[in-house]
Parts: structure tokens; sequence; C-alpha cells
């Protein structure tokens, strides 16, 4: 088997989908683990991106569906702005197009700035803006995870194919989640999904950006990636690419591979 094909294979795309019929499944199945659990709901951070809005409006229905069959749960809508968001307006489009139970505000840059300056004191010298990107990710993680504690709620992640083929999140970040109802999704599978949803135009045409970075705000994936999403839709749609292209994704993937493993154990083999 090609690496393409064990790719496709291990992250569960389908090269075509149904959107209606994705959207069935997914709801599906957010209800019952939610019923299988015996947790109240869901709680998930909304950016004003395309992956957050999708798997809100998804939590949100399945919460609903979950109410009118008799079972009590919740959405928790988690806006986790990180000071002044460049782009509030589409975080406030995506939070009236979901139609969240509850939305909540969480501002970030306090505790990030807090522990930046701790690290600093501690190693002697000021964290670099990557690594302090990455823990404005972590940050994330962590508010969503009290607010789970808090209302026993599963703290939803928004990981999808075209993000876990490169490993491009956070480890223990934004890749810290209970439970991924967009796995196995291209990232225009995604879009597709947002469309038949009736989600406004603006939310799924958007650049997708991680915005992590205070020197680079609202710097796009695909900037920082080197890699077209539509170049990785491609490659996990089956389809043939540059190879160039095709190379840089396979290299990334497998540099990745400790992302979507637990940590490694003295038993493990896949590392060898
Ligand atoms: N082989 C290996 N086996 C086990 N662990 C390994 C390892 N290599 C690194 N590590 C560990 O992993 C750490 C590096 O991983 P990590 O901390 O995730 O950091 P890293 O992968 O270097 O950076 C995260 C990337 O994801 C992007 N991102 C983050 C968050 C959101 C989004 C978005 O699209 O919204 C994108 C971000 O822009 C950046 O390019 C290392 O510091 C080390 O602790
Ligand atoms: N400013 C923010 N406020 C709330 N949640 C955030 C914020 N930034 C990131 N997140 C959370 O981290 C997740 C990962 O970010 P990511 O950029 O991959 O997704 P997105 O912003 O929803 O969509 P896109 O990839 O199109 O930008 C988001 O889906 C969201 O749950
Ligand atoms: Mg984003």
């Amino acid at each position: 088997m090609s690496i393409q094909q064990q790719v496709i294979k291990a992250l569960h795309v389908k090269p075509t989908i149904q959107a209606k019929e994705e959207i069935r499944q997914r709801v599906d199945f957010l209800k019952a683990y939610c019923r299988k659990t015996r947790t109240k709901g869901f709680v998930l951070g909304i950016s004003g991106g395309q992956d957050s809005t999708l798997a809100g409006r998804l939590a949100q229905l399945a919460v609903e569906e979950l109410r009118a069959e008799g079972y009590e749960a919740t959405f928790y809508a988690v806006r986790l702005p990180y000071g002044t968001q460049q782009d509030e307006a589409d975080a406030a489009e995506a939070l009236a197009f979901i139609r969240a139970d509850h939305s909540l505000v969480v501002n970030i840059q306090e505790p990030v700035l807090a522990f930046a300056e701790q690290v600093k004191e501690s190693i002697g010298h000021v964290m670099s803006d990557f690594n302090k990107g990455n823990a404005k990710a972590r940050m994330r993680m962590m508010v969503q995870y009290a607010i789970g504690g808090e209302t026993s709620c599963l703290v939803i992640g928004t990981d999808h194919a075209a993000e876990a083929v490169t490993g491009f999140y956070t480890k223990f970040g934004d890749g810290g989640a209970d439970i991924v109802p967009l796995a196995g999704l291209t990232k225009s599978q995604g879009r597709e999904l947002l469309q038949e949803l009736g989600a406004p135009e603006r939310l799924y045409l958007k650049v997708p950006t991680a915005d992590l970075l205070d020197d680079k705000p609202q710097q796009s994936d695909e900037a920082e990636l080197g890699i077209t999403y539509s170049d990785l839709d491609a490659y996990l749609t089956g389809q043939s690419i540059d190879a160039g292209t095709q190379a840089s994704i396979e290299e990334r993937y497998l540099r990745s591979e400790h992302k979507r493993q637990m940590p490694v154990a003295p038993y493990d083999e896949w590392w060898k």
C-alpha cells in the first residue's frame, strides 16, 4: 500500500461525501456518546473560523435533539479571545449561526502573560512567539476543561483529516479534547457541511487561521504550512498531486505521528 493509501485509511477519509448524511451521522455520534457516558452535553471554543462554527452547530443540534428525546443536555459555546481579536465580527456571526444554549467569554490574555512571565523568570529569557502561541492554544484547552468539569460536559475538539495529516495543531492544546466530531473530513468537505446547514457564506469561505502569533496576527494556515488546503484535500481524497508537495505532506505526516498516538510507552512499537 502506498503512503497515500495508508494515510487515507488511517484518517478515515472518504473520497466523496453526502453532506446531509454526514451531518446526520455526526450528530447521532455526538448524541450516542453523550448518552453512553451519562454526561450533560458539550463545551467548545468558538473562534469565528470554519471548524468551530461547524462543530459548534453540530453540537447544538445534538443537544436540542437529546432534550426533545427527554435527555437533559446543554451546549456551552466559549469565546476565548487573546486580548482583542481582529476578526471578532466573524466570531459574533458564528455564535449567531450556532445559537448555542449558553455563550461564555474567557479572555486568555492575562493568564497567558502571567504564565509567560513566570517561565521567563525561570529560564532566564523571553519565550519565543511560536511557543507562546502554543501556550495560548493550551490555555484555551484548560479553560474548556474547567468549564467541562464544572458542568459535567465533554470537551469537543475540531481536528479533522486536513489538520491531522500534517499534525497542524498544538499537542494537548487544540489537540486536547474528549470527542472529535469532524474527524475524517477534509477542509472542503467541512465547508460542504456548513453550506448544507445554511451557514453564512462568509464563515465557510473565510481564510483558515490558527491566529496564535503576536507578531503575525491572522496569519493564514496555508502561509505557515507552505501547503494549500486544496492540495491537502486532493491528496486525502486519493488524487495525484505535484510530487514535491506530496513529499512535503508525507514528511510532515511521518514526523507528526507522535501527535496521533498516546504518549509513547515502553511496550509501544509504532515509533521504531
Ligand atoms: N517525535 C516526538 N515524539 C514525542 N513527542 C514529540 C516528538 N517530537 C516533538 N514532540 C513533542 O511535541 C512538541 C511539539 O508539538 P507542539 O507543541 O504541538 O508544537 P509544534 O507542532 O511545533 O507547533 C504546533 C503547530 O501547529 C499549528 N497550530 C497550532 C494550534 C492551532 C492551529 C490551527 O490550525 O488552528 C495550528 C501551529 O501554528 C504550529 O505550526 C515538542 O515540544 C515535544 O514536546
Ligand atoms: N480565539 C478563539 N476563541 C475561541 N476558540 C478558539 C480561538 N482560537 C482557536 N480556538 C479553538 O481552537 C480550535 C482550533 O483552531 P482552528 O484555527 O484550527 O479552527 P477554527 O478557527 O475553528 O477554523 P479555521 O481552521 O478555519 O480557522 C478552534 O476550532 C476553536 O475551538
Ligand atoms: Mg482558526
